[in-house]
Formats: C-alpha cells, sequence, structure tokens
C-alpha cells in the first residue's frame, strides 16, 4: 500500500504538495454540529501549510468544516496519542472539546487503539477521554486556569468579573482558559445576542494577546444554560466544548451555577461537570461519523 507524505508545517519552509501522487485520506465528523476533518497522521505522513487547511475547511471549494484535527502518534510515555488542532483560518490551536470526542471515536474506529479510556496530548495540556457503554463520550478536560496571565487576559488580578470596554460599550465578562482562551458574557436571550457583531470585536479585542473564543450564556437555572459561541478562527459554530467548559466555570466562580449543568447549544446538548476550583471539568456528550473521503486535487 502506498504510504502518502505530507511534509510537516512546523516551520514555513516546506511546502506539502497536494496532488493525486499523495492523496490525503480523511474522515468528516461532528460533535453537535461543530464539524471536523479528522486525518490520520499515524498511518500517513501528514504537513499541511495554513493555506491548506483553510482550502480544505472551505464551505464551498473544499470539505468544509470548523476544525482539522491531526492524530499523530504521542511524543510522552504514558499517553496514547497526540492531536492536533487547526481553525478554518489555517491556524494551530491548544484545545477543542467536540472535537476531542470525534478523536477518541476516530481512533477506535480505524483500529488504532482498542482502549476505552485514551490517554491524548494536546497543545493545551494532556486530557483523557472515557468512551462510556452508550458510545458517548467524557473528557476529563483538566483543570480549568482562572488567572489573567495564563489565559492569556490583560487584567491587574483574578476577579470573577471584569469590566471590558468594546468600542464604546462597557461589558461584563468572565475569563477562563480552558487550555484555550474564553470570554464569557450573560445575556437575558441567547436567540437575540449579538453574536454577528459583538463576537468578532471581542475575538480580536487588545486585552486578549491571543485573541479569544467569545461565549454568549443565558442562564435559564443553576443546571441549565443556552449557550452560543463565536469561535477564534472559525466563527459562530453550532457547538463549542471548550466554550461550554468555559461558560459553566465562568458561571460557577460567578455563584450562579451548581456543580452539574445541562448546555444547550445550537447543536445539541452538552453534559459539564465542574467540582471547583482546582478541579477538572468533565463534558459529556455524543460523536458523530459523517463519511470518509480522499483529497486529490
Ligand atoms: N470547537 C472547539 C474549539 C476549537 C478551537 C477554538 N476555536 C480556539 O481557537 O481555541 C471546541 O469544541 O472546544
Amino acid at each position: 500500500m502506498r504510504t502518502a507524505t505530507w511534509r510537516v508545517f512546523r516551520s514555513r519552509r516546506p511546502v506539502a504538495r497536494l496532488d493525486r501522487m499523495n492523496p490525503l485520506h480523511f474522515t468528516k465528523m461532528h460533535g453537535l454540529g461543530n464539524d471536523f476533518v479528522v486525518v490520520d497522521g499515524v498511518r500517513q505522513s501528514v504537513a499541511l501549510t495554513p493555506e491548506q487547511v483553510r482550502r480544505i475547511a472551505d464551505r464551498h471549494f473544499g470539505v468544509g468544516c470548523d476544525q482539522l484535527l491531526l492524530v499523530e502518534a504521542a511524543g510522552t510515555p504514558g499517553v496514547d496519542f497526540r492531536y492536533r488542532i487547526f481553525n478554518a483560518d489555517g491556524g494551530e490551536v491548544e484545545q477543542c472539546g467536540n472535537g476531542a470526542r470525534c478523536f477518541a471515536r476516530f481512533v477506535r474506529e480505524q483500529g488504532l487503539t482498542d482502549k476505552r479510556e485514551i490517554v491524548v496530548e494536546t497543545a493545551g495540556g494532556v486530557i483523557v477521554l472515557t468512551v462510556e457503554a452508550d458510545d458517548a463520550v467524557t473528557v476529563d478536560m483538566g483543570v480549568p486556569r482562572l488567572e489573567p496571565a495564563a489565559i492569556p487576559f490583560v487584567a491587574e488580578a483574578r476577579a470573577p468579573v471584569y469590566g471590558l470596554d468594546a468600542d464604546g460599550e462597557r461589558f461584563e465578562v468572565g475569563a477562563v482558559s480552558m487550555g484555550n482562551p474564553h470570554v464569557v458574557l450573560t445575556v437575558p436571550d441567547v436567540d437575540s445576542a449579538p453574536v454577528a457583531t459583538l463576537g468578532p470585536r471581542l475575538e480580536a479585542h487588545p486585552r486578549f494577546p491571543k485573541r479569544v473564543n467569545v461565549g454568549f450564556m443565558q442562564v435559564v437555572d443553576r443546571g441549565h444554560v443556552r449557550l452560543r459561541v463565536f469561535e477564534r478562527g472559525a466563527g459562530e459554530t453550532l457547538a463549542c466544548g471548550t466554550g461550554a467548559c468555559a461558560a459553566v466555570v465562568a458561571g460557577r466562580v460567578q455563584g450562579r451555577l451548581d456543580a452539574t449543568v445541562t448546555v444547550e447549544l445550537r447543536g445539541g446538548r452538552l453534559r459539564v461537570h465542574w467540582e471547583g476550583e482546582g478541579q477538572p471539568v468533565l463534558m459529556t456528550g455524543p460523536a458523530t461519523r459523517v463519511f470518509e473521503g480522499t483529497l486529490a486535487p
């Protein structure tokens, strides 16, 4: 069997060829409508330039996805795989919660492992995925970071709520790192929240030096929120797993939520559990395979 060679783009130097001699096999998946092109970088040598990622993610000229996920062999003892995440804009980022659940399903269905508990390293830290009896996946997303420097967020000291000025308006926000940066606004009605206008303004706010994912949360009751997320590098998605975790953490530190919360996103529901300070966030939800394909332009 021919092994496709896609060069690694850690530096700008090598440029991968996208041609018929080097087909790229992929699986299209989604977690509650947050959709992914998942690529096996264990059995094929894969590297993509940011421009190639943008082309694959393009919904008109490519396959279409919010994120491209690249599965690689682990580099650390005790870790099963490495998992890299690329936003639709081509940028590599630290963490992706819905992607992690799809990743778990992918490695099992592709025969890369038969484990039900899978330890994965990401640029945002090590996470542990558990495939439940009903095939839902629980992700131990690790301990959230609330210190401004860890998010990163420019603020003098940690606080449950920060004032954030944008275009002459002041917003009350929570800020959380789930491995990747999140800002969370509480809104009275998520359906009428200004996601398309305020989302991009806050995504690029100068107080978030690595840009930020922007969550709009409506608290229905102490165990139920509705959430929309304008994702860094992808725009509004139908669901954001790390966004759901960040919203629950922000809501908990503000005293509005209980430890177990149903997060209702446009694409469906996640269950998020967080005991509190120093404890990991657990997120449970589905992972769906849509189709397999080969890219050989
Ligand atoms: N959709 C993801 C998050 C993907 C990365 C994010 N856009 C970022 O730039 O940090 C999720 O389910 O968590």
